[in-house]
């Protein structure tokens, strides 16, 4: 493991480390935000949409400043393996930058689309060699990262304070966010539900804390299908709150107004 780079950030300290990963077979690179302080830190993961590394929502998410102030750490994963050896598609929905947050089993991703592994098991491992205290967690994202959350919060909610997203895949196994890649990665047949929010709550609601926002005029609306999880949550009597703001996109200017919120909503779980 070696750290790439440190930056000062409102008192503490933004890091990028690099690391070899067996789960992904390859080296692999996260953002790692430190509070001022001496830790042991709770910690706030943050996973990132299609497109994305572990860079985007480090440098455009503006959440070290919330973060600073709640003496929490936000780890930034990247959204996949890459390198030459590395399968990737022309599409930019598919392959590198776009692990769904699952383990393909399917050629030609498996050997090293793990990243269900990756963010659930490896990461938490290296993450050991700081001062955070995982006993208290808590986990947000965007879009895909966003789906990627509330999937790993809603298969492992004893790991977690508090989930939240920010335009979320609520639904992927109805949308073609979500069929395309589960078919490519999972094959067909494979058990899809298991990565569906939707799905996932319908078996039995959720306890934990939850907090969605969706902007109203997100271009990718019909593809994230946030009434299905809005239905869910009222079939099963689950509390959480899905946010409708008006006149906002998918961009990092709707993720970076609401990251306070989020942060707050965290950080109350996560010190209570
Ligand atoms: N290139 C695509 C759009 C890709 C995109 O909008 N990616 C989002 C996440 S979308 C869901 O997971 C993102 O976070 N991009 C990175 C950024 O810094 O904005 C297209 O052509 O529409």
């Amino acid at each position: 493991m070696k750290v790439v780079s440190e930056n000062r950030a409102f008192g503490g300290r933004q890091l990028v480390v690099g690391h070899p990963s067996a789960a992904c077979a390859c080296e692999m690179t996260f953002g790692l935000y430190l509070p001022p302080g001496e830790g042991p830190f709770p910690v706030l993961w943050y996973l990132s949409g299609l497109t994305c590394t572990h860079e985007n929502a480090m440098v455009k998410a503006g959440a070290q400043s919330w973060a600073a102030r709640e003496g929490i750490a936000l780890v930034f994963p990247d959204t996949s393996p890459r390198g030459e050896g590395v399968a990737d598609d022309a599409a930019y929905d598919l392959g590198q930058g776009a692990g769904f947050y699952v383990d393909a089993t399917q050629a030609p991703w498996a050997s090293h689309f793990k990243m269900w592994t990756y963010v659930t098991e490896e990461l938490p491992a290296v993450l050991a060699a700081f001062p955070l205290d995982m006993d208290r967690q808590a986990i947000t994202g965007h879009s895909m990262g966003g789906h990627g959350a509330l999937t790993i919060a809603a298969t492992f909610p004893e790991r977690f304070r508090s989930v939240s997203a920010f335009a979320p895949i609520c639904n992927p196994t109805g949308s073609d966010w979500g069929r395309k890649q589960f078919a490519a990665y999972l094959g067909e047949g494979a058990d899809w539900a298991a990565h569906d929010a939707s799905l996932l709550l319908a078996k039995g609601g959720f306890s934990l804390p939850l907090l969605v926002d969706q902007g109203m005029s997100d271009k990718f609306l019909d593809l994230l299908k946030t009434d299905a999880l809005q239905d869910v949550l009222a079939e099963t009597a689950t509390q959480g709150t899905i946010r409708r703001q008006e006149g906002y996109d998918h961009s990092y200017f709707f993720v970076s107004t609401f990251m306070e919120d989020h942060v707050v909503f965290h950080a109350r779980a996560l010190k209570a």
